[in-house]
């Protein structure tokens, strides 16, 4: 391809070069530069790009893009570009170079502190019902139909996004569901992406170190809903959620559909059942009503189906579709999910590592539990104040709503489990005595289990899908269903 074309329309100074010539990739990490590449300098949050130039050139790129000046002394041939921001030009130049691929897929995006990426598996599940085909992007990795590719992020850098979407586009792939983090809004890893329609979940506190307020966090947030071309579908009984909901109404022309518990939505829930395994309820939407069952209890489930609906009803799916495809979902991985269950114990394994995950996990389970509710848990947040914020309100909430606590490890990375484990205490123990603090989190779960009587259950939070801990820079396998089934079967040998 040539540079020109892959820089036309961006804002640029040529400082040294000429750049009518023709590139054979894109990076943005030197170590990945080619013969023939462009190179793009980020600034990250560890090192910035622009001090690998030289590396870059060494490696055989043709074109380099900055955003601040770096000595080009010994720069020969290379044509070096300046732009006001290398990640405005990388999410636009990688666009161009994979052929604006979003462009040629029905792209959902899903936004919101918690709920994406069950939303996102409740719509493949429903798309698969239709038999179209479907690429995931988002936690859990991305998935080409069958295909797994391992991403490092939620949602990855611009470069990675647009190649994979063209690898969807070449195998297909009719629609894509992608979970579309606040960081990706944040650092323009979305930016130059074409989304048919956005979903916003809720917003409460997570993330604050890259956000540093609710208010900046939002902002983040509501970038998605300005980049829609056909619908918005908003929880309107979120607070964040009812204020973009209103700001959208009258700042886009994009039809925007609400959901929530509430009749004031467009589409809510009537009739609502709960049981310990799955929930009943009948959608009711502009177009009818759908009588839904979802395989994972909880009224957050609800909320996440909601959304589900409000998204198939935009795309004119016939409601028995819905129904049938929600229906054929029979959990996800790590969320609510049951990995041990007899007559006398039960124990479930969800994701929940935010404040309010944790309160809803233990607020569904209460429900059902007739001994005690037993909670296994520990907070990764980062360092400094905002950490203790996240700490102490997972703590508080712990503390108030389980019967008794294992306070652990969750990843601690290379903060001193410890002293994390000490301001979740801090806080806990304001409200309740019961718990103990076992540094080591296999050690924890298994001294759980060993605690439960009949009638109790105990929820294990945090990790929920992942299968491995990162203590230090050491990714260690972890893997909690296993250890809970082999922990259980030598217990039940032992009774
Ligand atoms: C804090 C953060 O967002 N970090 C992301 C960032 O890494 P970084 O800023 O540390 O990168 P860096 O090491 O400083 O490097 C800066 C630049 O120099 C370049 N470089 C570096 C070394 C070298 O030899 N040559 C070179 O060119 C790098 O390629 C990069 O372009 O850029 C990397 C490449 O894209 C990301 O993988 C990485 O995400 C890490 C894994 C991460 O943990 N991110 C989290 C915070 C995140 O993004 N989370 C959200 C939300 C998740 C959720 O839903 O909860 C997500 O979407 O994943
Ligand atoms: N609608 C909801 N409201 C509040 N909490 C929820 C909701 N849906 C899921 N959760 C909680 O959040 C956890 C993570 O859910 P899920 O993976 O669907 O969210 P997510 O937005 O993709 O999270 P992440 O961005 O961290 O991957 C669940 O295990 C559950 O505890």
């Amino acid at each position: 391809m040539r540079l020109l074309s892959c820089v036309q329309g961006l804002e640029y100074k040529i400082i040294k070069g000429d750049i009518d010539n023709d590139v054979t990739g894109v990076a943005f990490d030197s170590r990945e530069v080619k013969p023939g590449y462009i190179f793009v300098a980020v600034k990250g949050f560890k090192v910035d790009g622009h001090d690998y130039v030289k590396k870059a050139i060494e490696n055989g790129a043709s074109t380099v893009i900055i955003s601040r000046p770096i000595d080009i002394d010994y720069i020969t041939h290379q044509a070096i570009i300046e732009v006001a921001d290398t990640r405005v030009a990388l999410a636009y130049i990688a666009s161009r170079y994979y052929g604006e691929p979003t462009k040629k897929m029905n792209v959902i995006g899903i936004t919101g502190t918690n709920g994406k990426t069950s939303i996102s598996y409740f719509i493949k599940s429903l798309l698969d019902t239709l038999s179209a085909k479907t690429g995931v992007i988002g936690t859990m990795g991305t998935w080409i139909g069958n295909q797994k590719i391992d991403t490092p992020n939620t949602t990855p850098e611009s470069l990675t996004l647009q190649q994979i979407a063209s690898q969807m586009v070449e195998a297909d792939v009719e629609y894509c569901i992608m979970e579309v983090s606040s960081h990706a809004l944040d650092l323009h890893r979305v930016s130059f992406c074409h989304f048919d329609s956005g979903i916003f979940t809720n917003l409460t506190p997570d993330h604050l170190e890259l956000h540093k307020d609710m208010t900046q966090y939002y902002r983040a947030k509501e970038k998605l809903f300005y980049m829609t071309e056909k619908t918005n579908i908003i929880n309107i009984d979120d607070l964040y959620g009812k204020k973009m909901y209103d700001t959208l109404q009258e700042k886009s022309d994009v039809q925007c559909l609400s959901y929530g518990l509430k009749s004031n939505a467009d589409v809510w829930a009537k009739d609502i059942e709960y049981t310990a395994e799955y929930s009943l309820y009948t959608a009711v939407t502009p177009q009818g009503e759908i009588p839904i069952r979802v395989n994972i209890p909880g009224e957050i489930y609800i909320y996440n189906t909601l959304a589900v609906v409000a998204w198939a009803i935009s795309e004119g799916i016939e409601q028995k579709v819905i129904s049938s495809g929600i229906e054929a979902l029979k959990g996800v991985k790590g969320r609510f999910e049951t990995v041990y269950q007899d007559n006398d114990y039960k124990v479930v394994v969800d994701f929940a590592h935010t404040e309010d995950g944790l309160e809803k996990a233990l607020d569904t389970l209460r429900q059902f539990v007739k001994g005690r509710l037993l909670l296994v848990f520990g907070v990764y947040a980062a360092p400094g104040l905002i950490g203790l914020d996240k700490r102490t309100a997972m703590g508080k909430v712990a503390a108030q709503k389980s019967d008794f606590a294992f306070i652990t490890s969750d990843n601690p990375k290379e903060q001193d489990p410890v002293q994390i484990i000490e301001d979740v205490v801090t806080s806990f123990k304001q409200y309740s005595k019961n718990y103990v603090t076992v540094v080591d989190r296999k050690v924890a779960i298994e001294e759980a289990l060993e605690s439960m009587k009949p009638g109790d259950v105990l929820l294990i939070a945090g990790k929920g899908h992942e299968t491995s801990q990162v203590v230090g820079k050491e990714d260690i396998p972890f893997n909690e269903a296993e250890i809970v089934k082999s922990k259980m079967k030598v217990i039940r040998k032992d009774k």
